[in-house]
């Protein structure tokens, strides 16, 4: 049986990518088979010989994946301008977000992966087009969503409007990650990190250290043992 997993932010660039790569290397190595997509990628590239937009989270999470996947059905609504999607899509005339969203992902998870791991885009409210939401794509996949953390300042009213937002939504909180931005850590990071624990149900699952290069996360990879 697929484990689905959906993981979010506290914002755009909290490290949702980056955290999403190294869970996908944790679990290679723990010898289980993955699938991973981004369904809905603003900021987009022309790729000449493919003939297509790309988005680069969409082909590190394609290449941090074991299994391999066609790049349509990892980022099925792949928008040029780097804004908000739904208005990015109304730019160049696209619709269609969420039914291409979840056919994409049931594609993949007809596969039968050990995990499939799709990455939201900016924060847990992200609107789609028809005024329906991103929660609307987690709940008519039924995947247990997990929060990344951008551990700066701010951080505890975005993630704890983030966890009221998902059970309003009606979605499974898996756990949450603390992922460290900035080589040097916030002011105050253990009392950050306490306040959240206090207040999130759900568990810290890992710690992301600043991961300055590939053999940075490697290490940490080594040494670590998230509550996956
Ligand atoms: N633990 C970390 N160590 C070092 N750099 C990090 C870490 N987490 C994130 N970053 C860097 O911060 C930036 C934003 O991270 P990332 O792209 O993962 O954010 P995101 O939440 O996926 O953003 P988006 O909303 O665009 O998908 C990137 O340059 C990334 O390399
Ligand atoms: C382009 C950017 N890097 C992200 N992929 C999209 C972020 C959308 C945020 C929308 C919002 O909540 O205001
Ligand atoms: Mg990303």
């Amino acid at each position: 049986m697929t484990r689905c997993i959906f993981v979010t932010g506290t914002d755009t660039d909290s490290g949702k990518t980056r955290v999403s790569e190294m869970l996908l290397q944790y679990w290679q190595q723990q010898g289980l088979s993955t699938l991973a997509m981004k369904p809905i990628a603003a900021g987009c590239k022309w790729n000449e010989v493919s003939q297509r937009f790309e988005n680069s989270d969409a082909l590190i999470l394609q290449r941090a994946a074991t299994m391999t996947a066609e790049y349509g059905d990892v980022n099925p609504v792949a928008l040029e301008p780097p804004i908000a999607p739904h208005i990015a899509a109304e730019l160049v005339g696209e619709q269609g977000l969420l039914l291409r969203s979840t056919m994409a992902w049931r594609a993949l998870h007809s596969r039968n992966p050990d995990i499939l791991l799709s990455e939201g885009a900016g924060g847990w409210m992200l609107p789609l087009d028809q005024g329906d939401l991103m929660p609307q794509f987690v709940r008519e996949t039924n995947q247990e969503v997990i929060l990344v953390v951008g551990m700066k300042l701010g951080c505890l009213n975005h993630a704890l409007l983030t966890v009221a937002a998902i059970a309003q939504s009606g979605c499974h909180l898996r756990g949450w990650i603390a992922n460290q931005l900035t080589e040097e850590a916030m002011p105050f990071y253990q009392e950050n990190l306490q306040t959240l624990k206090d207040r999130i149900q759900a568990p810290l699952l890992a710690e992301v250290p600043f991961l300055a290069d590939q053999a940075t996360g490697q290490a940490w990879l080594a040494t670590t043992h998230p509550r996956l």
